[in-house]
């Protein structure tokens, strides 16, 4: 669907994108993520024809990026967005659906369906500028995929709304993808990233610094969490002793008031979990909860990227 071979953006103050090789797949949904600055934004915005590369090339589906061929494809929600505050949210949509050559007996029964599906169908008629933020957010979203669009950029598309709201737009994304569209996400909304993305890159200063599928950055290493009673410091000496390599057993935290501590768990793989748990039932201590303590997307991001520079912060 995408294929990026060292596409650049030099603004001409050292800032942008440098050499950014990238392939997405039909049907993926991708997150693209970084900090503030490395330069998201802007391969998006080269990507959807909106700003041109000082370097490399791209395609998508096979046409060059910026032509109309590509751009027929493509749904974009910015990350900056501004509608025509004097017309309705139902005329925003319609003049979408105009530019994008949809007729307008086709337009007359998809705008309210669209409207509908993004969860603004009863202010439909009401003027943009009498939106809130949120609610122009989903109107975005409702002219980005107004052409039922083979391949949907969606740049912070839940920045401004509730809880109810992101997680009304994740079902989307979700139907989206059930529907075949390729998605690629840029997104600081890590746990939005991690429940819909099949793969992620990681950008700093204009470059990938990593790129792989979500379960591959997340999963190096099995981690579980064990509520145990009866433990004492000579049990925990034998049990890390026992499980001793592969397994790491260490003490995790200790709860005020309680007879229970918590123990973690690294393991090379979840099969291991089970006999470790006997071990320690077969030592007389107590097992209250056992649980899986896997990594999250945002302690990824936040180990990946700390100590980094972020060119894009500094003057
Ligand atoms: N038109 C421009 N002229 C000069 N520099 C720019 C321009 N647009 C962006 N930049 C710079 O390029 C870098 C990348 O910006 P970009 O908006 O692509 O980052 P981003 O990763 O999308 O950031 P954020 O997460 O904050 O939205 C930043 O340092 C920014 O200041």
């Amino acid at each position: 669907m995408i294929e990026a071979h060292g596409l650049s953006k030099d603004y001409g103050n050292g800032r942008g994108c440098r050499g950014i090789t990238l392939t997405v797949g039909t049907g993926e949904a991708f997150g693209f993520l970084g900090p503030n600055g490395a330069g998201k934004s802007t391969f998006v915005k080269m990507l959807v024809g909106l700003i041109r590369p000082t370097g490399g090339h791209a395609t998508i589906m096979g046409e060059p990026i910026g032509s109309i061929e590509a751009r027929r494809h493509i749904g974009y929600l910015p990350e900056l967005y501004r509608y025509q505050e004097w017309l309705s949210g139902a005329e925003v949509v319609q003049l979408h659906a105009k530019l994008c050559g949809i007729g307008p007996a086709v337009a007359a029964k998809r705008v309210p369906e669209l409207l509908d599906r993004v969860g603004i169908g009863l202010r439909g008629r009401d003027r943009v500028k009498h939106y809130s933020k949120g609610m122009q957010q989903r109107l975005g979203l409702a002219c980005a995929i107004v052409n039922d669009p083979k391949l949907v950029f969606l740049d912070e598309p839940a920045s401004a709304l509730d809880p109810i709201g992101r997680m009304e737009v994740r079902n989307l994304l979700h139907e989206l993808r059930k529907q075949g569209t390729t998605i690629f996400l840029n997104s600081h909304l890590l746990e939005d990233v991690e429940l819909l993305c099949d793969r992620v890159a990681l950008l700093n200063n204009g470059n990938i610094l990593q790129t792989g599928t979500v379960s591959d950055v997340l999963q190096e290493k099995t981690r579980w969490h064990l509520r145990v009673g009866g433990l004492t410091p000579f049990l925990l000496a034998w049990l890390q002793d026992m499980a001793a390599s592969p397994i790491a057993v260490a003490l995790l935290s200790v709860p005020a008031g309680s007879d229970s501590v918590w123990l973690e768990a690294e393991l090379e793989d979840d099969e291991q979990i089970g006999w470790l748990n006997s071990l320690i039932i077969e030592q007389g201590m107590t097992l209250y909860e056992v649980k899986p303590a896997k990594t999250r997307l945002n302690e990824w991001f936040m180990s990946a990227v700390s100590g980094l520079s972020h060119r894009g912060e500094r003057a």
